[in-house]
């Protein structure tokens, strides 16, 4: 569904951030990418949408080779690729409503979307996404009024109006507490699954990703040093990927948020 063939990412520095990345992700599939700060996780992701501009190599959604596409035709291809990010971006005076609906803005027309009149579905997806969410009752607030949690299930209501074929999801978890970032992993890995939507979670945090995912991607220097599941994340498997260190602690039972102890993901 996702492709990504021999992706070469060199930054103007010299950096060479990802060096032949050979990646394919099926429909429904959520996958998180580990390493070490500086392994090319967040180019990877930003290389997939172009919001880096990849050096050489490939990507395909479906048949669309993305790398090919005029800016207007990726601007079109880019409403099949949700984003979530780090620190929300949202817009701070705008309600939270408003801000699941500028997801819709690829869709709707300039004017129509400048004046903000969108469609009567669009309110309607935006409500159901929203009270799925647990967040209905919060759609006229404005932005700069919620939690970090709060944000980020605005973000996550904005990048699914878009009905995309694909989540990038930039460390979704990285400004938010213990439990509020295992409740915003199960979010998405649920809603996932619901909409059968495949999913790449750039996750700093390994046994967060553990608990929630099919398929662990561990990069190292630009390069996939780990492809398989969540199990066989052993400690020499996380020396190799990240360099020697205490793995025993990363890697033992984890609790959720409801107290109960959990090891991997199901
Ligand atoms: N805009 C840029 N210009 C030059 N070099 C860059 C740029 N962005 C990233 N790099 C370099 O590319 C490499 C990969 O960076 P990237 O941010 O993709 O790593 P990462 O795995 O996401 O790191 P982190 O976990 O710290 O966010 C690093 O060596 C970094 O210094």
């Amino acid at each position: 569904m996702l492709r990504l063939e021999k992706l070469v990412k060199t930054y103007k520095t010299g950096d060479q951030a990802l060096k032949a990345v050979d990646l394919d992700v099926p429909e429904g599939q959520v996958l998180a990418l580990i390493g070490p700060s500086g392994a090319g996780k967040s180019t990877l992701i930003r290389c997939i949408n172009r919001l880096v501009e990849p050096t050489s190599g490939q990507v395909f959604l479906g048949e669309t080779e993305l790398t090919r596409l005029s800016s207007g035709a990726l601007r079109r291809e880019r409403c099949r690729m949700g984003m979530i990010f780090q620190e929300y971006a949202l817009v701070e005076r705008l309600t939270v409503m408003e801000n699941v609906l500028s997801g819709r803005l690829g869709y709707v027309g300039f004017w129509r979307s400048f004046l903000r009149r969108f469609p009567q579905e669009d309110f309607d997806e935006a409500f159901r996404l929203l009270d799925r969410v647990g967040l209905a009752h919060m759609a006229d607030k404005r932005a700069d009024e919620l939690s970090g949690g709060q944000r980020q299930r605005v973000g996550i209501c904005r990048a699914l109006i878009q009905d995309p074929a694909v989540l990038l999801v930039d460390e979704p978890t990285a400004s938010l507490d213990p439990k509020t970032s295992r409740q915003i992993m199960r979010l998405i890995c649920e809603l996932c699954k619901e909409r059968k939507l495949a999913a790449i979670i750039n996750i700093h945090d390994v046994a967060l990703a553990q608990m929630f995912v099919q398929r662990v991607i561990g990069l190292r220097f630009g390069t996939i040093e780990f492809d398989g599941p969540p199990d066989a994340l052993t400690p020499e498997v996380l020396t190799t990927i990240y360099g020697e260190e205490d793995w025993e602690a990363t890697i033992e039972k984890v609790e959720d948020e409801n107290g109960d102890t959990i090891e991997a993901a199901e």
